[in-house]
């Protein structure tokens, strides 16, 4: 267990299977191809590891469990399991080699299209329909559970993986809500209140898998609690211009309540006639659900996807709806456990590391794109946190760089106030010299002086509001402009000037002039550690 995961390459383990190459790692194991000797077949051998964070008693368990349930479920579209080791020095898994790519690299490249998403959605549907046929909710539907084979014509295979937190039902339903199992951007809302959880739990996952599938964009960014928090407040935001087939097959397999959403069965017959063109609406209504009405749902929003969709709101509305629903009881523990799952995180579920052939895919596999957008502070920043940058920094780095410095922003405003000052020595000199009729005539010096003496008392009611450090500038202006302008202006300016610019303009753009710096720290104070993406398992 103490090699690191290259220097297994050659080994044999268990006198049979030949470790060819490290295509992928998980978050509690590492995957090789590898050679099947007493077979003479390719084999994918899944290797147990035993790091922090991860018990790896309870590993273990999910490793046996993805042995029976992998074993148990025969369907092209489940990865089949061959052979399994679940204890001793080397537990291990021997199943299927996938020649492919995962769903998340795939994405790394962009949003695929339409067509081809409605086709791996139906195929990834009728996968789960096998599988809960046989009793077992996947429960960590993802982007990277999803292996994609190129057909040559560009479209893919899809092969289901990852059974390690799948769970057999108990009925219909699966009983035991007490643990927080699956990847938190992808829970269904009674995953995340650690509710009763049944197959229709994939479904939704399903669904929020392939609108990220279609717009390149995770449907509720943010950190653990954020995205978890958000769909128990709000229905994904389905973009428009998809279409009425999405927005109804999307809008069914992503609603709120179970039983709304259509079975397995169901959502892969929608999903081909979305790929179709065909009945969508039949479809939904021949799997017994409502059918959503897409015009008034409001789920469905206009306007480009990507653009459109307030990503950049979404991150302060959530830490509203987080902290609306803890007080309203809705999140209490889970949101606590949400986090602290969060806190465990830093055991990224995904680094690939490269080898061979297929190893060069899985190296940006196991960054995918929902992972690459999980800064909270890139989600609060426009343009920034681009899916499928693998470096998260990057997309801040570059939307810190187009914005303009706190000064530029400042900088209008100084010399409005600055304008100003001017106008009000100007003024004050006028009603001194001119309207005052106890002045005499010939007193222009002190007329001069004593604004100059005043002005510090505009500029500084202007600096109440700007930061301290823009004290210093304008106290240093208007020492000279008054000594000029008063001089100079008095006849022509003061009959028009004064009686606007000194009560409306230098109140106002202090007031703007503060925005940013409140908001601006903010986004900061906001900044939450940037979140991966393994399997959690709360206590
Ligand atoms: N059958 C397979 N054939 C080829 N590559 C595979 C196969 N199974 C897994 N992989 C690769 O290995 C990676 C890790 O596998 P997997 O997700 O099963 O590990 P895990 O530790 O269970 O992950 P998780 O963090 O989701 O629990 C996958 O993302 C994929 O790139």
């Amino acid at each position: 267990m103490s090699e690191s995961a290259n220097d297994r390459v050659g080994e044999l383990v268990d006198g049979r299977y030949r470790l060819l190459a490290l295509v992928g790692r998980g978050g509690m194991a590492d995957v090789y191809r590898a050679r099947d000797e007493v077979l003479g077949r390719t084999v994918a051998v899944k290797m147990m590891r035993a790091e922090a964070g991860v018990e790896f008693d309870d590993a273990l368990r999910r490793h046996e469990m993805e042995a029976k349930i992998g074993a148990g479920v025969s369907h092209p579209g489940v990865v089949m399991v061959f052979d399994v080791q679940p204890s001793g020095d080397d537990p291990h898994l021997v199943m299927e080699f996938v020649p492919g790519k995962t769903l998340s690299r795939v994405l790394v490249d962009g949003p695929l299209e339409p067509r081809v998403v409605a086709d791996l959605g139906a195929q990834l549907a009728d996968a789960l329909a096998a599988i809960h046929e046989a009793g077992v909710v996947h429960r960590d539907i993802k982007p990277s559970n999803a292996m994609l084979v190129e057909q040559g014509d560009g479209s893919y295979q899809v092969k289901l993986t990852d059974f390690g937190v799948s769970r057999y039902l108990e009925g219909t339903r699966l009983t035991s809500p007490d643990l927080l199992v699956g990847t938190a951007r992808y829970l269904s809302p009674e995953q995340a209140v650690l509710d009763e959880v049944g197959p229709r739990a994939d479904i939704y996952a399903l669904g929020l898998v392939l609108l990220e599938a279609l717009t390149g964009e995770e449907a509720f960014p943010g950190s653990r609690v954020e995205t978890l928090s958000a769909r128990l407040h709000r229905p994904p935001r389905i973009p428009a211009d998809l279409g009425t087939g999405w927005a109804l097959a999307l809008g069914a397999m992503t609603r709120r309540e179970p039983d709304e959403r259509p079975d397995a069965a169901g959502a892969a017959a929608a999903l081909r006639a979305v790929r179709d063109g065909g009945d969508v609406a039949a479809a939904l209504t021949a799997a017994g659900v409502a059918v959503p009405d897409p015009e008034g749902d409001a789920t469905v929003v206009g306007g480009t996807p990507v653009e459109d969709d307030p990503t950049v709101a979404s991150p302060v509305a959530a830490a509203g709806a987080v902290a609306a629903g803890a007080a309203a009881g809705v999140l209490g523990a889970d949101a606590a456990q949400a986090a602290q799952a969060g806190g465990e995180d830093t055991a990224s579920a995904a680094e690939t590391v490269a080898a061979e052939t297929v190893a060069a895919e899985t190296v940006a596999a196991e960054t995918p794109a929902s992972e690459t957008v999980a800064d909270d502070a890139l989600a609060a920043t426009p343009g920034a946190g681009t899916p499928g940058t693998d470096d998260p920094t990057e997309g801040g780095v570059a939307a810190a760089s187009s914005e303009p410095s706190p000064w530029a922003r400042r900088a209008p405003w100084i010399v409005v106030a600055l304008v100003t000052l001017a106008a009000v020595a100007a003024v004050w000199l006028v009603l001194a010299s001119v309207e005052d009729p106890t002045d005499p005539v010939d007193t222009p010096t002190p007329t001069v002086t004593t604004p100059t003496e005043s002005e510090p008392t505009t500029v500084t009611t202007t600096d109440t509001t700007e930061p301290t450090d823009t004290a210093t500038t304008p106290t240093t202006e208007p020492t000279t402009e008054p000594t000029t302008e008063p001089t100079t202006e008095p006849t022509t300016e003061p009959t028009t000037e004064p009686t606007t610019e000194p009560t409306t303009e230098p109140t106002t753009p202090p007031t703007t002039a503060t925005t940013p710096p409140t908001t601006e720290p903010t986004d900061d104070g906001n900044a939450l550690p940037p979140p991966t993406e393994p399997t959690v398992a709360g206590p």
